[in-house]
């Protein structure tokens, strides 16, 4: 039976499992894939490698039309350029994501990321079938129409030592400093004026606090499932 397109719209804050989650739900059900958070870390690296101070919103603002950021959407192999350069492994360092909270809070980088992924999420869905974009205003801002909304919670602590997990040898002191580092962007990322982190009034929020990844993964795949309509 065909379906039409789906798009599937997953936030939350950090950590609770929306990257892990969107790319398997994308794989098994074929859909694109597209992070959000990783556009705003290479607008970022952009401004950092450029001398651009992250703290100066107008400088910021004047500056944030000038890189090119391409964003590849295959689940199993999700990329990301700036200016042709790729940059998956340099966004993920600590220098840019202490910046990123500051640099994604001022509007016109946000009017300008947010253009790309609505162009990109209309593209995709309609060459893959559908598409699972995640981040943090997907389903208040960015696709408000998108055909399902999850938001994704968990304990400050559940985060922490999913985070931890990645770093081998992490101790107690290392744990709390995740934990407070995590509290500190959610609560950046929540407190702008422009497009805060929150769940849309119709969202399904799900809290993976007490559940294995594959059982947050199954929970979304049946939402989307349920949500798919035959074309007429
Ligand atoms: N339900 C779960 N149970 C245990 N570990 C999980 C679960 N969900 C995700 N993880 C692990 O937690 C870590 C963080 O997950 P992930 O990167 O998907 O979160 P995120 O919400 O995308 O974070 P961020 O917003 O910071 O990018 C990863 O190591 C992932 O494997
Ligand atoms: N829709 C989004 C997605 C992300 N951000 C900002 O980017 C940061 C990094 O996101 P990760 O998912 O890679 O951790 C995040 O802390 C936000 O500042 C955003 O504003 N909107």
């Amino acid at each position: 039976m065909a379906v039409t397109p789906v798009i599937v719209a997953i936030d939350g804050p950090s950590g609770t499992g929306k990257s892990s989650t969107s790319k398997a739900v994308a794989a098994r059900l074929g859909l694109g894939y597209l992070d959000t958070g990783a556009q705003y870390r290479a607008m970022t690296w952009w401004m950092l490698a450029n001398g651009v101070d992250v703290a100066d919103a107008a400088a910021v603002a004047a500056a944030c039309a000038k890189p090119s950021i391409v964003s590849g959407t295959d689940p199993l192999a999700p990329t990301i350029t700036v200016d042709g350069t790729d940059v998956a492994g340099p966004i993920r360092g600590r220098e840019v994501t202490s910046a990123v909270s500051a640099v994604s809070a001022v509007p016109e980088v946000r009017a300008r990321i947010t253009e790309l992924q609505r162009s990109l999420a209309s593209e995709t869905a309609a060459a893959a079938g559908g598409i699972v974009v995640e981040g943090r205003d997907i389903g208040t801002t960015v696709l408000p129409a998108a055909d399902v909304k999850i938001f994704l919670t968990a304990s400050p602590e559940a985060r922490a030592a999913r985070r931890s997990a990645e770093l081998s040898g992490a101790d107690a002191a290392g744990l709390a400093a995740t934990r407070e580092a995590l509290l500190k962007r959610d609560a950046a990322d929540s407190g702008r004026t422009a497009s805060p982190l929150a769940k849309a009034a119709d969202a399904t929020e799900v809290d993976t606090t007490e559940l294995t990844l594959e059982q947050v993964i199954e929970c979304v795949v049946t939402l989307v499932e349920a949500a798919r309509r035959p074309v007429r």
